[in-house]
């Protein structure tokens, strides 16, 4: 099958191209770097696959330009599919795929280096070691063991960071609408969102961005932290109300702040602007704050989480060309 592969960078190729020839090298892929938008998706033509990553746009436009040109299968190379319109890829006819599970422990983990850095202040110790700065003032953390964390949201990625929390010593409280038996079985607390806002030194966002979750971090949230208490979003960006946090660590109430998605992302994520000036005001002045520790959606950036996205995103093509069926398609009780 001709596939267009958009947003793709050196190390997507490597990946997938191993994993198609590993499967029989049946499809053509067609590697494009651009996002996919309403301006590049012409670039799909030919293709009967189209592939994209978490900050291609496939809004109704899209869609609508991508079927006129025979495209019958979309597969994401990711485990959200919050940037598609389902409602309007079902009416179309284009099958969504995605990788439902791809190494939790890749984003856990992430997650647990960015708490672990922003705990003890590793990232301000560089920089310091670096220019012959040995003092210790302003580095003081925190022992793990004993705090509390919060795990909002516990699928896939929630519970593995839960259980390296367990693993720390710490007390780990949990809210999501459905509760995982073996997380509580082995010392998770399930409670509702006030709660772990007030009772956690650590709160972690592990839902998908939807509806409902969207700002679910908003101003009245971030008045219920604890003050001083740390938060990490390594989910989706527009989970958390930008501005509402940057009000909130200004007023102290958020100690330590981690983000590995913004937003406003797309604009900057996945590329070199070093040497560009930077125009959102917001996402620059996150980046002043001595207490705030930004990755550029890098949690997903292992070894065995890019082997597992291509493998799995081959399959999916190639079931879809096999059978009309993809092996992971996004349900359609998901579009209620
Ligand atoms: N930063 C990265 O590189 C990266 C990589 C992969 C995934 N992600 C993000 O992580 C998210 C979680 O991934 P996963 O594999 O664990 O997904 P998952 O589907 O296994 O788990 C999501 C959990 O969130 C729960 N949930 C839904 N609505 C909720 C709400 N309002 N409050 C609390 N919990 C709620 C669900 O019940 C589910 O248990 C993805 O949706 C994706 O956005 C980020």
């Amino acid at each position: 099958m001709q596939v267009a592969v958009f947003s793709t960078k050196p190390y997507d190729r490597r990946f997938l191209d191993a994993a198609n020839a590993a499967a029989g090298g049946h499809h053509r892929l067609l590697y494009l770097e651009p996002r996919l938008s309403a301006e590049t998706a012409v670039l799909a033509r030919g293709a009967g696959a189209v592939c994209a990553f978490v900050n291609d746009v496939a809004d109704a436009a899209v869609l609508g330009a991508l079927a006129g040109m025979g495209v019958r299968l979309l597969a994401l190379r990711s485990a959200g599919f919050n940037n598609v319109d389902l409602v309007e890829a079902r009416r179309l006819g284009i099958t969504v795929a995605r990788v439902p599970a791809y190494s939790p422990e890749s984003v856990a983990e992430h997650t647990v280096a960015m708490i672990l850095a922003l705990n003890r202040r590793i990232h301000r110790a560089y920089n310091r070691v670096r220019e012959g700065n040995f003092a210790l003032d302003g580095l003081i953390g925190f022992d793990m063991k004993g705090r509390t964390v919060g795990v909002v949201g516990t699928g896939r990625i929630g519970v593995a960071l839960a259980r390296i929390m367990l693993g720390f010593g710490c007390q780990v409280l949990a809210h999501d609408p459905r509760p995982d038996a073996a997380l509580q079985a082995a010392g998770a607390a399930y409670v509702s969102l006030d709660t772990l806002l007030a009772a956690s030194d650590i709160i972690s966002l592990h839902c998908p961005l939807t509806p409902e979750t969207h700002h679910l971090i908003d101003a009245a949230a971030v008045a219920r932290m604890r003050p001083g208490a740390m938060l990490i979003n390594t989910s989706r960006g527009a989970i958390v109300d930008t501005l509402a946090v940057i009000a909130g660590l200004k007023a102290g109430r958020i100690g330590l702040l981690g983000l590995d998605v913004y937003e406003e992302e797309a604009d900057l994520f996945f590329e070199d602007l070093s040497g560009r000036v930077i125009h959102d005001d917001v996402f620059a002045r996150l980046l002043t704050f001595p207490n705030v520790l930004v990755t550029a959606h890098q949690a997903f950036f292992t070894e065995e989480a890019l082997t597992a996205i291509a493998e799995t995103t081959v399959a999916n093509i190639t079931a879809f060309e096999a059978t009309g069926q993809a092996l992971h398609e996004v349900s359609t009780e998901r579009i209620a």
